[in-house]
């Protein structure tokens, strides 16, 4: 079900405005890889890119190459759509349908794949789903609530459950827990690491501690300078990214000397 990821040359536009310049790497199957770097560098414009998101903007496209388990992602004949729905993504802001119930919520991504769902196979997605999103015993006995009825990490881990129900190869995360407490952010810090056994796990965080705490690999984005494009400047296992990284301005940004 993971699958890694090869990105190579790639550039990501808005327009005419290149955000994004010549960012070659490769993301590891069922792992963690965080992306971080300040605020502009491009770290959700590149996440965007690899579900193929980016492109819901008007003028906004890429160039090079991104391809998931030998499957190029913008080839001519991919349905990009089709990719929105097997890339699941989760936001900084928990977005589940607020009128919908827990239990739609859930399912929501399912339905529109499968045109008839059964009610014992529906059941058994909601289950299973909330389950892997550690939602299950807070909300099993009022699956038929609103889902804005939750706090705000369990809308969060609503969201997160509606993202694995369609059984994804791939899990992008925005900031997944900006918006949360800490309590709630170590749930989700929990999670992430029981979900990355089956998930190929890409995060943007600005929180480096959450970085460490959860990444395998980390990839550090920056601007070349004021008006820049921002680019790729050292992928590296996170151990050695916040212990020893290969360059300067890598160390500068995690030691909070800049950004
Ligand atoms: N919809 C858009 N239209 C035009 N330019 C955009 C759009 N979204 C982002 N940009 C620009 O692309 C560049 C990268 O933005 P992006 O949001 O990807 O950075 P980021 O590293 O995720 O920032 P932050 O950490 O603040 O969220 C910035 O210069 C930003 O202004």
């Amino acid at each position: 079900m993971a699958k890694s990821i090869d990105v190579s040359d790639l550039n990501i536009y808005y327009g005419d405005f290149l955000a994004v310049e010549g960012v070659s790497m490769t993301i590891p199957a069922r792992s963690v890889t965080a992306l971080i770097g300040p605020s502009g560098c491009g770290k959700s414009t590149f996440l965007r890119s690899l579900n193929r998101m980016h492109e819901v903007i008007p003028g906004a496209r890429v160039d090079g190459k991104v391809v998931i388990d030998g499957q190029e992602l913008y080839a001519p004949e991919v349905d990009p759509v089709e990719v929105r729905r097997q890339i699941g993504m989760v936001f900084q802001r928990p977005n589940p349908f607020p009128t919908m119930s827990i239990y739609e919520n859930v399912l929501a991504g399912s339905r529109l794949n499968a045109k008839k769902l059964k009610k014992h196979a529906a059941d058994e997605i909601v289950e299973k789903s909330l389950r892997g999103a550690n939602l299950w015993e807070e909300v099993k006995d009022r699956l038929d609530k609103p889902g804005a009825g939750l706090s705000g990490g369990q809308q969060q881990r609503l969201c997160i459950a509606r993202a694995i129900a369609v059984e994804p190869q791939v899990l992008l995360m925005d900031e997944p827990c900006s918006a949360l407490d800490p309590i709630s952010t170590s749930a989700i810090e929990d999670l992430i690491h029981d979900l990355k056994s089956d998930y190929t796990i890409v995060i943007v965080t600005h929180n480096m501690q959450q970085a460490a705490r959860v990444s395998e690999d980390t990839a550090f984005f920056n601007l070349a300078g004021a008006g820049k494009p921002g680019r790729l400047v050292e992928m590296n296992a996170t151990r050695k990214i916040f212990s020893n990284p290969d360059e300067p301005s890598t160390e500068a940004y995690i030691s909070g000397r800049f950004g």
